[in-house]
């Protein structure tokens, strides 16, 4: 999908904005705290409902306004055009797309948004919760039947829970069941998502990091030497001291290692980044391969971060990879040479205020 206009009202310094970005490549420029990354926020609150700055999401919100709203207008794969807008007062969010009201999952299938930004090198050494999103979002998009399965097993892990806490153990078994059916399920998208994404994430860390002796290893959450279900009642009595489920799919983690180590302990900070970008553009190049559903990628502040040769490889990639890129830095310059890059809009932000250049 492209995104063809982008109308976006009341997000934090931006009052009211309105663009036509190119289909490839576009180039936001500005001064700190200009609103730059507010831009990227606005749409990432389109694609996927949330804020990645706050969990407050009122906090996104401009000053002394009510709601906020992000609208779009994009073409999908197939060349149909849609309308779709996200609204948003703090207490309650309304989603339209073609005139329709919509649920959260609609809006993220029809804009797949991957943000990339100074942060995102933590997603190897913060909690394995990081992780468990990057995955659950790329399986999410990769396979449409995953979401269904996913919520089946987190209500049967709340009411286990619940179960748990109340020392309620007739029902126990049941939930047992049914947390091992669908956790099981979840397990597999899982394990088949990284199975498919570990030969592109291998050609992207070649690409960035001139090294292929890179491994990503999943934990399922618990011993799969067991099936989940013996595990469940195998733990019952620890579950029931603490008063919730240790072992399931809500434990999976996956550890990234570079030459047998583990890379957040042994590769430099500049590498870790690089890895990082690596891995979440490897999920965007898998669900082009997959879905035809090009992805928009945002990605925030990055560039000024890498070094020369690292911005050239990244513009490189992304001229050549087909899908709608937006990215900020304070000044052009910051981009790297621009000289192979092709149709790319540059807008640039003062006060909130966005104009093409
Ligand atoms: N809810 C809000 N309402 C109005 N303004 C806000 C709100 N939240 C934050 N701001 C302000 O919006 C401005 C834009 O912030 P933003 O982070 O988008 O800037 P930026 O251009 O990305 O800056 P930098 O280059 O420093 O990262 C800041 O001055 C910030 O204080």
């Amino acid at each position: 999908m492209t995104l063809l206009k982008l109308d976006v009202f009341s997000v934090r310094n931006i009052h009211s904005a309105s663009i036509q970005p190119a289909p490839t490549l576009n180039l936001i420029t500005g001064a700190n705290a200009s609103g730059k990354s507010s831009l990227l926020e606005a749409m990432f609150i389109l694609g996927r409902a949330r804020s990645f700055r706050t969990h407050h999401i009122k906090q996104a919100i401009s000053f002394d306004q009510p709601q906020l709203i992000v609208a779009a207008q994009l073409r999908h794969f197939n060349g149909s055009i849609s309308q779709i807008g996200i609204q948003i007062d703090g207490k309650q969010t309304e989603i339209r797309i073609d005139q329709e009201n919509r649920q959260k999952a609609d809006l993220a299938y029809v804009l797949p948004v991957q943000l990339i930004h100074p942060k995102s090198y933590r997603l190897l050494d913060a909690g394995p919760q990081n992780r468990r999103e990057f995955l659950d979002w790329g399986i999410f998009n990769h396979n449409k039947n995953f979401l269904t399965n996913w919520r089946k097993f987190s209500k049967a892990l709340q009411q286990r829970n619940a179960l748990l806490k109340s020392r309620q153990l007739r029902e126990i078994s049941a939930w047992d069941r049914e947390l091992a059916e669908y956790g099981s399920l979840v397990n597999d998208f899982r394990q088949d998502y990284i199975q498919a994404l570990q030969p592109v994430f291998l050609q992207m860390a070649g690409y960035f990091l001139d090294t292929t002796q890179i491994d990503l290893r999943f934990n399922a959450g618990w011993d799969e030497k067991q099936a989940l279900e013996q595990v469940l009642k195998a733990d019952l009595d620890k579950d029931l001291r603490y008063g919730f489920t240790h072992s399931g799919p809500h434990r999976a983690d996956f550890l990234t290692f570079h030459n047998h180590k583990l890379a957040k302990d042994y590769l430099s900070r500049g590498q870790q980044k690089l890895l990082v970008l690596a891995l979440l553009l490897s999920q965007v190049s898998l669900l082009n391969q997959e879905a035809q559903n090009n992805c928009c990628i945002l990605i925030d502040d990055l560039t000024a971060e890498l070094d020369t040769e690292n911005r050239a490889k990244l513009l490189k990639y992304l001229a050549g990879i087909g899908c709608q890129v937006f990215m900020t830095a304070t000044e052009l310059a910051d981009f790297g040479d621009l000289n192979g890059a092709e149709n790319y809009k540059v807008f640039h932000v003062e006060q909130g205020c966005i104009k093409p250049v």
